[in-house]
C-alpha cells in the first residue's frame, strides 16, 4: 500500500485522512505531521503515526500531501529541499502553482489537487493536475487518494484548478451558507430547528441528486418546482431582487480572483 504523508493535519487533511481510512487504506500507511499537539492527538486517535517531524516524514513516504496554509507553504518547505527525488508531492494549497514547489524544492514531480471537505463523509470533489515529470504511479496515487474520498477529475491545465478552487474547493462554505440561511427563515416561520435541518439538507441532498440523475438541466429541474403565480415563484422574485445569480457569480470571481493572488504573493 503506498505510503502518504500529510504534512500539516488540519481541517483537509484529516477529511482526507478519515476519507483513505474508510476506503480501506491502512493506518500504519499514512503518517502527518504538525506543530499543534492537539492534531497530533486527533490523529493517533485515528491509529496514524504523527509527530513534528517533516524531514522523516517525507523521507518515509512515497507520496507526501501538503497541507499547510498557503503562505506557510515557503518555511515548512525550504527545509526539505532535495529530499523530494523519486517521490510525488501533491499540494492541496490554494493559488500555489506547481512552478513554485519546483523553485523551493528542486527535483520533484507535482500533483496539483483542489479537494473540498466533504471527503470526510466520502462526498468529496477534487480538481487534479500532474506536471509532465509526475510518473504513471503518481498519478495513480493521486487518483486513488481522491477517489477514496469522493469523486476526482482530472483537468488540461493547471490555470483551471483555481477555477476548481472557485467552484468545488470553497463551494461547500456556499452551500453551507445557504442551509444555514434556510434553516433560520424555517424557524423564523415556526418550524423546530431538528425539523428544520433536517428538512433542509434532505431537500439539499435531493436537489443535488436529481442535478446528477435526471436527464433535464438545473434550469428546468427549477421550473419544475415553480408553478406560475405559486410559492415558489415568489421566492425565487423576491432571490432576484438582491441579484442572486449575480452575487453567486461575483462572489465565485473573488475565490478565483484571491487564488491567483495567494500565488503571486507566494
Ligand atoms: N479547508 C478546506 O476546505 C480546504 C483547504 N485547502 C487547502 O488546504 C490547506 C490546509 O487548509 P486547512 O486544512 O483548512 O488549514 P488548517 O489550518 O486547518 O491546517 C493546516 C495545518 O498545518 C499546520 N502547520 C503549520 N506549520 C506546520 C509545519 N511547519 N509543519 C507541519 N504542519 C504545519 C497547522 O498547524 P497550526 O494550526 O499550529 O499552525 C495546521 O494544523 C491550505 O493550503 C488550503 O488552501 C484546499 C481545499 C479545501
Ligand atoms: O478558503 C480557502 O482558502 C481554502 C481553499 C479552498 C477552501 N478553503
Amino acid at each position: 500500500m503506498t505510503r502518504i504523508a500529510f504534512i500539516g493535519a488540519g481541517n483537509m487533511a484529516t477529511a482526507l485522512i478519515r476519507g483513505l481510512l474508510n476506503s480501506g487504506h491502512t493506518a500504519t500507511s499514512i503518517r502527518a505531521t504538525d506543530p499543534y499537539a492537539p492534531s497530533l492527538d486527533a490523529m493517533r486517535a485515528l491509529g496514524v503515526a504523527a509527530d513534528d517531524n517533516n524531514a522523516a516524514a517525507v523521507a518515509w513516504a512515497e507520496v507526501v500531501v501538503i497541507a499547510v496554509k498557503p503562505q506557510m507553504a515557503r518555511e515548512v518547505l525550504t527545509p526539505l529541499a532535495g529530499q523530494f527525488t523519486g517521490k510525488t508531492l501533491i499540494s492541496i494549497c490554494a493559488g500555489l502553482p506547481c512552478a513554485f514547489f519546483e523553485g523551493v524544492l528542486g527535483d520533484v514531480a507535482v500533483v496539483r489537487a483542489m479537494p473540498n471537505t466533504p471527503a470526510l463523509v466520502g462526498l468529496g470533489a477534487t480538481g487534479l493536475y500532474a506536471t509532465a515529470a509526475v510518473s504513471d504511479a503518481g498519478r495513480g496515487a493521486a487518483d486513488a487518494l481522491f477517489n477514496a474520498g469522493g469523486v476526482a477529475r482530472w483537468v488540461e491545465s493547471e490555470a483551471l484548478i483555481d477555477a476548481v478552487t472557485a467552484a468545488s474547493g470553497s463551494g461547500p462554505a456556499y452551500f453551507f451558507a445557504l442551509i444555514e440561511a434556510m434553516i433560520q427563515g424555517a424557524t423564523a416561520l415556526g418550524l423546530d430547528s431538528d425539523t428544520a435541518k433536517q428538512l433542509v439538507c434532505q431537500t439539499a441532498l435531493g436537489a443535488a441528486q436529481m442535478t446528477l440523475s435526471e436527464d433535464a438541466s438545473p434550469t428546468e429541474l427549477r421550473t419544475r418546482v415553480t408553478s406560475k403565480g405559486g410559492t415558489t415563484a415568489a421566492a425565487l422574485e423576491r432571490f432576484e431582487d438582491g441579484d442572486f445569480n449575480a452575487t453567486i457569480q461575483a462572489g465565485m470571481q473573488a475565490a478565483y480572483a484571491r487564488a491567483q493572488e495567494l500565488a503571486a504573493q507566494s
